[in-house]
């Protein structure tokens, strides 16, 4: 599914209406049933309702679903309507509910709080896409006393209100919801923190939006449909050799483990061969986990560029290359990750430590980074606030040196530059030392397999956060590891083959 920015929704919509002949009022009407729909699977005729809109096409929608409900025989609606510049659209639909016989409008006064209070479901139309800059006062007040309410739901229309479409982020304060009804596909805004957080539970009702029209955004969400078609398959008539040699330089005296995690999580998803090779030896730890493993060490504290021509044969055998996980920063092996990269054509996973060297590496497409925020933040240089929330950032980084990165966080972004892929599985058992190491292995382990270096990103992602949600709804997201993760991996996988 295609995210949008905010104009790029109002693009599709002038297109659907001016091109295809079906009109903003039908669009609208569409929105109105959807949400009524989502209301009345919900909630009784008995139900208090009350309604809090604002005078734009958000409100709109609001006013077509209260006439909806109120011709239906649900009573008990109130409707509250904030701000003086109403949209054609809102006035419209002002005429119309009220030429259905509704009336019962309260004001914004001292009894505001009251009637939210009594109010067992508040569907909030204040602001949709059509949000510009901080929120003003008065709408900040009604904001505050909604969400101070402590029993019934809140539904938002389309975003909730105060929560930026193209970035997520809150603008003075925002609705917090317990459901969003969106409309034709979601927005950056529902999937980037804080905005995906107030959001609550999303659902996107398609509308008549022409399907082919979403092609305009080059970013989309991964979905499980979309990782079912993207797994390599694995033809009955094969051997060890066509699921491909990754080779992991990994590790160092004082980080051991990282590199077995790679090791695993490489083998787990299904390479031919996963070769490891560390400075200083971890054979027992190595071998205590999966013996399948070839393991070499090179006897030694930490890598420098003469291990180069020890390796060289790996390194041309390898059809993929995992470099960083554990390997230390000292100057010789920051030589060591350029020369590798040098000294190799085929992809690369550069992870962890070897992300240091990165100002030094000559970039290219099948170079994987892989860093998480204080990573990505250092490569590019700006602040956390600025780097979590605009992906543009990563975007033009990736462009710019000519890089694929996966940039790990709670919403992780995909992009070689030119597509984008957003991940939203997950939860904080992937918030541990060692999470990392397990992504970058079956990020390798699926590039043996034949994947080119994004579409091996983009599954790897979402089955190592598939597979911690799986985990955590067992032994919860405190107690989960990235190993109970690298083992459970299969049950991710199945899902996704047997759906
Ligand atoms: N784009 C589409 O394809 C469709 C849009 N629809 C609805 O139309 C909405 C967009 O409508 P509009 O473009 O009229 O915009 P909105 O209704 O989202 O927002 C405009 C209103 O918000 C107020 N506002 C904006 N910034 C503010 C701020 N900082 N402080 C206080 N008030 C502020 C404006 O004064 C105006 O009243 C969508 O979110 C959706 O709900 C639906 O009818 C279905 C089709
Ligand atoms: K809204």
């Amino acid at each position: 599914m295609h995210i949008l920015t905010a104009d790029e929704m109002k693009k599709i919509d002038d297109s659907t209406s001016k091109e295809y002949g079906i009109t903003s009022e039908v669009l609208m009407e569409q929105a109105a049933i959807s949400i009524y729909n989502e209301i009345t699977k919900n909630f009784n005729k008995n139900t208090h309702f009350l309604f809090v809109l604002g005078t734009g096409n958000n409100g709109g929608d609001g006013l077509a679903t209260a006439r909806l409900l109120y011709n239906e025989g649900y009573k008990n609606i109130k409707i509250a309507i904030i701000g003086k510049n109403q949209s054609e659209l809102f006035k419209k639909q002002l005429k119309t509910i009220k030429k259905f016989g509704f009336d019962n409008f309260i004001e914004i006064n001292d009894d505001f709080k009251n009637h939210v209070s009594v109010a067992d479901c508040i569907v909030d139309g204040l602001i949709g896409i059509g949000l510009k800059g901080e929120l003003k006062k008065e709408m900040l007040e009604i904001i505050n006393i909604i969400n101070s309410k402590k029993r019934g739901k809140i539904i938002s229309i389309d975003i909730p209100s105060g929560i930026d479409a193209n970035t997520g982020k809150v603008f003075g304060n925002a609705i917090k919801a317990d459901k969003t009804i969106t409309f034709g596909s979601y927005k950056l805004g529902h999937i980037f923190f804080p905005g995906r957080e107030y959001s609550g539970s999303i659902i996107v009702a398609p509308l008549s939006f022409p399907k082919k029209l979403f092609s305009i955004s080059h970013r989309e969400l991964v979905t499980r449909d979309m990782i079912k078609k993207l797994l390599p398959k694995r033809p009955k008539f094969s051997q060890k050799y066509d699921f491909g040699n990754v080779l992991i330089l990994a590790g160092s005296a004082e980080f051991p483990g990282a590199s077995v995690l790679s090791a695993i999580g490489a083998q787990k998803i299904g390479a031919g061969l996963v070769r490891l090779i560390t400075p200083c030896s971890l054979s027992s730890s190595v071998l205590e986990h999966e013996p399948g493993i070839i393991y070499k060490s090179l006897n030694k504290d930490k890598f420098s560029l003469r291990d180069i021509d020890v390796i060289s044969k790996n390194i041309k055998k390898a059809s993929v290359i995992v470099i960083g996980p554990g390997l230390g920063r000292s100057n010789e092996t920051m030589q060591f990750v350029r020369g590798v990269v040098e000294n190799s054509k085929g992809p690369i996973v550069v992870d962890a430590d070897a992300l240091y060297a990165v100002d030094a590496l000559t970039l290219r497409k099948n170079i994987v980074l892989t860093p998480h925020v204080g990573e990505m933040q250092r490569i590019v240089r700006t602040d956390e606030i600025e780097i979590r929330q605009n992906y543009e950032y990563t975007e033009y980084f990736a462009k710019n040196k000519k890089a694929t990165i996966v940039f790990k966080d709670a919403t992780t972004i995909i992009t070689n530059g030119e597509k984008t892929y957003f991940n939203i599985t997950g939860n904080t058992a992937l918030s541990k030392g060692g999470s990392g190491d397990l992504l970058t292995g079956i990020i390798a382990g699926l590039i043996a397999q034949g994947l080119d270096v994004m579409k091996a990103s983009i599954i790897a992602s979402y089955l190592s956060g598939r597979t911690a949600e799986i985990v955590s709804s067992e032994k919860s997201e405190y107690y989960s590891t990235p190993l109970d993760i690298a083992k459970n991996l299969y049950r991710a996988l199945l899902e996704v083959m047997n759906d």
